[in-house]
């Protein structure tokens, strides 16, 4: 069993991209929750006896047979209920009222921003919003109620949604159709605390202490006496991880480092030097450059490239599980956005925009089971728990660093020489970021080494050489990015040096594209 504090919410998943993100607003409400499909939403619901429920959104349509529904039970247990979207709509349908598919009714969906006007009072609004008052929020949705059910009434409406919110005050049922987990609803993540709150009763008084203790439980309960090696890269995910694990579990733990010689400038010397001097946890140094730029020749499609360094990784750590005498369990630094971007988390129909080395870059035979404790994690909550860890700054602040390193930002073949040419100019770059003092309010910045040769004059000679672009971009989790806007001086100072000191290099170019439509990395 896993111990978990008795005043939780259960979040009923069916399949939204978002799903997470209620998840995350509760944890900030300081509220634990639980995430369950809604295939294994009931045996949830008795384990945990938590104080209240939301449903998710979901891309299936109410109105299709064999769309997702919420188990029955779940309506009689006499606890309050929040519907978020289609988590409204399927309350909706199965309470009795109806809900009709948006070409059916004619009238098109609503997404990205819309407005809202408070009908009512309700719990939900309390010492937030008055009735009369406009309010911005944001939907995305092609179906709607048509007819409330029972108990019900409307507390705020939209133009395109006349249900926007109703409410059943008396069975504490609240449906919403706007999503108030992310952050384009400003005042969603308050609303989100006036349910657990105000209306399930809960103190807030949850910190990411508990979650380390309830992690560090689950850890022991799943290892047993087994044996863990930890895949570390130096990288804030992995330090927090190795560090949590060994709370758990001490001396079965053993630490990997991977030198896959796609590190940065000076990354491998600097990552073993800073965690054998932090910490008293076995760490192996593999220096396997030649597996991986061997195995990598020729390998210009960028998920090629991502399957063979997922698997590569496997090879590595399967042969050190050897040299311990065997070891039973993996463990990596996963987080959500790992997850997301690689697979569905419940297997459903959300779509993978690039396998993550660590998930969909795995191999399908693995020989060894995984312990990954911050899969739930946003980034930002992983900083949080490590200095919650006490880990030193250098790990905690760090810009993330992709565990397939420059092979993805160097589009097209990888090779020793322009792995060498981009490290040269990815120090430069992050040295100047750096001397400006502008590190910490960058979220992560790297150069990338372009396939394409321009002309150039240097000394009255021709050049024929490589372009290297720039990025860097602001973010909370990865999830979502802005590009960061550095003043012209600055570019054209580090343009400047990188084309002088970079042989190789003849042409700098800045990448002023946010996420989305791009990606953070290049492949
Ligand atoms: N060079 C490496 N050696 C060993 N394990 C690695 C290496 N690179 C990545 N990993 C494993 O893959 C996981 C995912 O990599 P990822 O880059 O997302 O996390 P991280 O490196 O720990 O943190 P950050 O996101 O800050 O770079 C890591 O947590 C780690 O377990
Ligand atoms: O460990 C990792 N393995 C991967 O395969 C991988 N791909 C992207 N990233 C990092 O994830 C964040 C989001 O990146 P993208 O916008 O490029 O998907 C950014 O921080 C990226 O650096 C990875 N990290
Ligand atoms: N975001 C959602 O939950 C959408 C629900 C449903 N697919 C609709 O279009 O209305
Ligand atoms: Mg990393």
């Amino acid at each position: 069993m896993t111990i978990q504090p008795s005043d939780s919410i259960l979040i009923v998943d069916f399949g939204s991209q978002v799903t997470q993100l209620i998840a995350r607003r509760v944890r900030e409400a300081g509220v634990y929750s639980e995430i369950a499909p809604y295939t294994m939403a009931e045996a949830a619901f008795a384990r945990m006896k938590p104080k209240g429920i939301i449903l998710s959104g979901s891309p299936a349509s109410v109105p299709d047979a064999g769309s997702p529904r919420a188990p029955q039970a779940l309506f009689e247990a006499g606890i309050p209920i929040l519907g978020i979207c289609y988590g409204q709509q399927v309350m909706t349908e199965q309470l009795g009222g109806e809900v009709r598919p948006g070409h059916e009714t004619g009238e098109g969906g609503e997404f990205g921003r819309a407005f809202l006007t408070v009908t009512q009072p309700c719990a939900l609004f309390d010492g937030l919003w008055e009735v009369g008052e406009r309010h911005q929020v944001w939907m995305s949705h092609g179906d709607k109620v048509t007819q409330f059910a029972p108990g019900f009434e409307i507390v705020a409406t939209s133009d395109g949604a006349p249900f926007a919110v109703i409410a059943d005050e008396a069975r504490r049922f609240y449906g919403i159709q706007f999503h108030p987990e992310v952050v384009h609803t400003p005042d969603g993540a308050k609303l989100i605390a006036n349910f657990t709150r105000h209306v399930c009763g809960l103190a807030g008084d949850w910190t990411m202490a508990e979650f380390r203790a309830t992690k560090i439980a689950e850890i022991r309960e799943q290892v047993g006496d087994g044996k863990v090696i930890c895949g570390l890269s130096g990288g804030v995910d992995s330090a927090v991880a190795a560090v949590l694990i060994h709370e758990a579990i001490g001396e079965q733990l053993t630490c990997v480092f991977v030198d896959h010689g796609l590190m940065r400038q000076g990354e491998a010397e600097q990552v073993v030097s800073l965690f054998k001097g932090s910490y008293n946890i076995p760490l192996v140094h593999r220096d396997v450059e030649e597996l991986f730029l061997s195995g990598l020749a020729e390998v210009t499609d960028p998920e090629a490239k991502r399957k063979f360094i997922g698997k590569t990784f496997i090879d590595v750590f399967e042969e050190e599980a050897k040299a311990i005498g065997g070891a039973d369990f993996l463990a990596q630094g996963t987080l959500y956005p790992d997850v997301i971007e690689s697979v569905s988390f419940t297997g459903g129909p959300s779509v993978t925009i690039k396998s993550h080395h660590n998930v969909g870059g795995l191999p399908a035979r693995m020989n060894m089971k995984l312990v990954e404790p911050l899969r739930e994690l946003f980034k930002d909550e992983v900083r949080e728990l490590g200095r919650e860890l006490g880990l030193p700054e250098a790990f905690v602040g760090r810009h993330p660093f992709p565990g397939p390193g420059l092979a993805i930002r160097i589009p097209g073949e990888v090779t020793k020489e322009r792995c060498d040419i981009l490290r040269k100019a990815d120090a430069i770059y992050l040295e100047e970021i750096r001397n400006a003092g502008l590190y910490d309010a960058i979220w992560q910045a790297f150069a990338v080494l372009l396939p394409v040769k321009t002309v150039g004059v240097m000394g009255d000679a021709r050049t024929y050489d490589s372009v290297c672009g720039l990025r860097a971009v602001t973010s909370t989790d990865g999830m979502t990015a802005d590009v960061y806007p550095f003043d012209a001086t600055f570019l054209t100072n580090v343009a400047t040096r990188i084309v002088n000191e970079v042989r190789g290099i003849n042409r700098v170019v800045y990448d002023y594209t946010s996420k989305p439509p791009g990606t953070i990395e290049w492949e």
